[in-house]
């Protein structure tokens, strides 16, 4: 089964002149040369490609098939052990200086495009990668039309990075700034969370298994927790973090796109615009928080201070040299947030993303309504809930916690935590989120990029709390590096009878593991 635009996964994409703007900086470097040179070592790129570098410090080629093949080294999942391979690949690119205010200097790119197409018979198809800050987009995208690079035959797309907006009504202007140029059709917003391999199975773990979908709604489940938790700190992206905020930064775009795919209902169709519709149905249903009271009852956030992370001490937030020493910048936030439809009425879905947390991890735990009370178990012992849990990073895999009698004994009950572990399978050599969502663009198949009604949703949620919160800071606690957050955080669960699960193999002491890692 694939929920793809019923395009064949191990299909070729077309030859296409990619053109990559920003490409002498850290996306590039880290993550879309690395996945950019995986395509081609799996075949997924057919010989008529041509990569163009853009970027307005100078560089001869060679200087720049040198950075691709640092870079390669360094973050790529294949080694570079095939000198010829890597040779074949990089005579496909070649680096053009260029100031995306300059018109004439995208008339010479259109020169240079066209000559490319002719050296490896492309056929006009066009994708244009912006790995720039956001605000250059609009510019780069009029230039693209006024310096003649979108009359050719062929297909021309637009991958644009985020952050798309920093409120409803930027990304609108935004919005209709690239629609001057671009339909929507051929624009794909990037959204790296969508790419990565556990939460595109989410929809094959909900809608493949009799096991769960019958159970998947309100009278089964009794919440749902999402954690994206990372040990990093803001470190040098102040300029751009500080502005930002965990809200904006992770909460408007990876987290309630998880959560619509957690929410969502079978899509019609197996195509890519009905899983879409099926996702801003979600968006549509959250319960937006009616005052600034319901945001602050229902939404915590704080700020790390100096604190240790695996034996070493870090600086706080505001110790940061980028940041402003007086910034109230969230960096963690907790919602308690409903989907008020018939499938999830009254079900809370806690959310929760923090940097320098004492460990990297995603997991989405699934916790279902405990079983009501049994006269077979005698001695009253109080059953622990039935748990799914999806884990998308750094492990991927799922678990299941179900109940069954301790070995041995009459009557105890013990949990047990039956596991899937997929990346500790050997040989398994997962793709990267930048990988899919690469091949998935140069195939034209959009499933897994956020259309534009999904972003306005999702900014209009967001903009609520973020209007609430700017009213006054008071609410702003703060949490040594290395922790879980704010204290209140728990709250948030125990004042519904609930906990935050333990994440990423933190578990309880007393759950018998049953599982593929081998550990
Ligand atoms: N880095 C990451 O891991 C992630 C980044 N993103 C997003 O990707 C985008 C790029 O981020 P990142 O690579 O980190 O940023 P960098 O600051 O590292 O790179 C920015 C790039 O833009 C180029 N550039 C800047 N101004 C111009 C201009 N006027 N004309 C032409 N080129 C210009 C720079 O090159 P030069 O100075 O030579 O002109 C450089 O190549 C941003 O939108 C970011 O939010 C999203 C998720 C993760
Ligand atoms: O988009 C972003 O994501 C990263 C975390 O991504 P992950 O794939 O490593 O989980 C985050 O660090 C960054 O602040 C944010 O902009």
């Amino acid at each position: 089964m694939t929920y793809h635009n019923a395009i064949n996964p191990s299909v070729q994409a077309e030859g296409a002149v990619y053109f990559l703007f920003g490409a002498t900086g850290d996306l590039a470097r880290r993550k879309l040369f690395p996945a950019l040179f995986s395509l081609y070592k799996e075949g997924k790129l057919s010989e008529n490609f041509a990569v163009i570098g853009l970027a307005r410090r100078p560089r001869t080629n060679e200087q720049f098939r040198n950075d691709l093949y640092q870079s390669i080294s360094e973050f790529c999942r294949y080694k570079v052990d095939d000198e010829q391979l890597f040779q074949s690949f990089s005579k496909h690119f070649e680096y053009m200086s260029l100031d995306i205010n300059n018109l004439d200097g995208f008339k010479e790119l259109n020169r240079l495009a066209e000559s490319l197409e002719s050296r490896f018979d492309i056929t006009g198809n066009r994708l244009f990668y912006l790995a720039l800050a956001p605000s250059l987009f609009g510019s780069v995208s009029l230039n693209l039309r006024d310096g003649g690079l979108l009359h050719t035959d062929g297909w021309h797309r637009l991958v644009i990075e985020k952050p798309f907006g920093y409120d409803l009504q930027s990304a609108q202007a935004l919005n209709e700034q690239l629609n001057e140029v671009f339909k929507e059709e051929e624009i794909y917003r990037i959204d790296h969370y969508l790419g990565k391999e556990m939460v595109q199975n989410i929809q094959v773990i909900r809608f493949a298994n009799a096991l769960f979908e019958p159970l998947w709604n309100k009278d089964h489940i009794a919440n749902v927790q999402i954690t994206l938790s990372e040990t990093v700190g803001v470190e040098d992206r102040g300029g751009y973090y500080d502005k930002s905020g965990a809200l904006r930064d992770m909460g408007q775009n990876h987290m309630l796109q998880m959560l619509t795919m957690i929410a969502m209902e079978p899509p019609s169709r197996l195509h890519g615009e009905a899983i879409r519709d099926e996702k801003v149905k979600v968006l549509r249903s959250l319960r937006s928080y009616e005052n600034s009271e319901e945001v602050r009852k229902h939404v915590t956030r704080g700020q790390y201070t100096a604190g240790q992370v695996e034996q070493t001490s870090l600086p706080g937030y505001r110790e940061e040299p980028s940041v402003n020493p007086d910034s109230i910048t969230e960096t963690y936030f907790a919602a308690k947030v409903f989907v008020d439809n018939f499938r999830w009425a009254g079900v809370p879905f806690y959310i929760r993303t923090g940097k320098r947390m004492p460990v990297k991890t995603t997991e989405v735990v699934v916790e279902f309504k405990s079983m009501p009370q049994n006269v077979l178990f005698a001695k009253k012992q109080d059953l622990a809930p039935n748990l799914l849990v999806i884990r998308v990073n750094p492990i991927e895999g799922i678990y299941i916690k179900v109940n069954a009698k301790t070995p041995g004994s009459d009557s105890a009950i013990q949990p047990v935590a039956m596991e899937f572990c997929q990346s500790c399978q050997i040989g398994l050599n997962t793709p990267e989120a930048y990988e899919r969502l690469i091949y998935d663009a140069a195939r034209g198949d959009a499933t897994y990029f956020t259309r534009w009604d999904e972003v306005a949703q999702a900014w209009k949620f967001v903009d609520r709390i973020a209007s609430a919160w700017q009213e006054s800071s008071h609410d702003l606690m703060h949490y040594p590096a290395g922790s879980w957050g704010p204290e209140r955080a728990e709250q948030l669960l125990k004042d519904d009878g609930f906990h935050w699960w333990p994440v990423n193999g933190q578990e309880e002491d007393n759950v018998i593991w049953v599982t593929n890692s081998g550990q």
